[in-house]
């Protein structure tokens, strides 16, 4: 039986280094979360983000708006939030309804305040290995995999997803740690082989249970990303499940991150730990400014 590691304690120790920085600051740090519509992995988010955002001391700036919201409507509020003092990070949920073009919002974002690390700036300077701001996901694994397994180079990794958010930037980090990278996705061939040749296998698909026992290596380590919701045994109710068939899985593994309880609480704390980032480098640039 795989050991399981407890993404939920790790992100509350994480957490509470993160509330005593921010208690010491001479300013509050302020988070803003853009939702539009109601994309149900983005509501579970959402939810859990706001509470935590004040908790650690910072302020929460939430915009919740229709299906549909122009691109007009959704420019002018990220070009008011690039505008807003009292905000040092901007979070826009995504997948956004297919009405809007995502790549213009992102491109939007002044990439001081982009702790999603999705504007090309940040996601160039983190290709190139420089400083900017990580992906919270991608960021919150690899602080599970080097607290469990230290060093990892020369192991094999395998990342099941390319998208800009999770798949792609996780495999820059992995190949900053040494790692053998390979990315998988829709379009791979026999992915099941491919996943049995991983030391790390990281799923990050939104498919529920698409990766089987079966495909893992003996004692590897298995990050689950995915974040599904499906139907519960009893009737009307509903679970969160990730892409790993995890009970199969854990029989297989050495280690594996659990669906609740696994990634997703990491993702929250590396979103506060980059909003922290993001206000410390602007509020010290202000301060420059202010001195000349
Ligand atoms: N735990 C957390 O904190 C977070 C969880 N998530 C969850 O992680 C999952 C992935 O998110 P995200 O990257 O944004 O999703 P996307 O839908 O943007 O990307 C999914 C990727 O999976 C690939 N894929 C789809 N089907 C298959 C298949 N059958 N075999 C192999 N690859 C496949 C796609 O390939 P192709 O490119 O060819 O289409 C694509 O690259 C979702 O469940 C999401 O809810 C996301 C962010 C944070
Ligand atoms: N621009 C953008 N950035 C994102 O990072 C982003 C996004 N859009 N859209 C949606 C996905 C999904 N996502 C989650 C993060 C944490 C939990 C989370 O806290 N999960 C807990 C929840 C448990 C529960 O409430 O039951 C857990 O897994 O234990 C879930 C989902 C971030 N995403």
């Amino acid at each position: 039986m795989a050991d399981i590691i407890d993404g939920k304690a790790f992100a509350a120790s994480l957490r509470a280094s993160i509330a005593a920085e921010v208690a010491a600051l001479s300013f509050q740090p302020g988070l803003a979360v853009v939702l539009v519509g109601d994309d149900p992995a983005s509501k579970v988010y959402v939810a859990n983000k706001a509470r935590q955002t004040v908790e650690v001391g910072m302020r929460s700036f939430e915009h919740r708006l229709p299906a549909e919201t122009t691109q007009a409507t959704l420019l002018a509020l990220v070009q008011s939030l690039n505008a807003d003092a009292a905000v040092h990070g901007i979070l826009v949920q995504l997948p956004l309804p297919r009405h809007l073009d995502a790549d213009a919002i992102i491109a939007a974002i002044s990439p001081a305040k982009d702790v999603d690390g999705l504007t090309v700036t940040n996601a160039g300077l983190l290709a190139n290995g420089l400083p900017g701001l990580v992906p919270c996901t991608p960021l919150g694994c690899i602080l599970l995999l080097h607290d469990r397994l230290g060093g990892m180079t020369g192991l094999n990794a395998v990342v099941i997803g390319r998208s800009n958010l999770v798949g792609k930037p996780i495999a820059q980090l992995l190949l900053q740690q040494n790692c053998t990278v390979t990315i998988a996705h829709s379009k791979t061939r026999d992915l099941p082989t491919l996943c049995r040749g991983a030391d790390i296998l990281i799923a990050a698909v939104g498919r529920p249970e698409m990766i089987k026992g079966d495909w893992i290596k003996p004692g590897a380590t298995v990050i689950d990303v995915g974040i599904n919701r499906v139907p519960a045994a009893a009737p009307g109710k509903t679970k969160l499940v990730g892409d790993v068939a995890f009970a199969e899985a854990a029989g297989v593994a050495g280690i594996i991150t659990p669906v609740p309880g696994g990634v997703g609480p990491m993702t929250i704390a590396c979103l506060l730990r980059n909003t922290l980032t993001a206000a410390k480098r602007i509020e010290s640039r202000a301060t420059l400014v202010s001195e000349v």
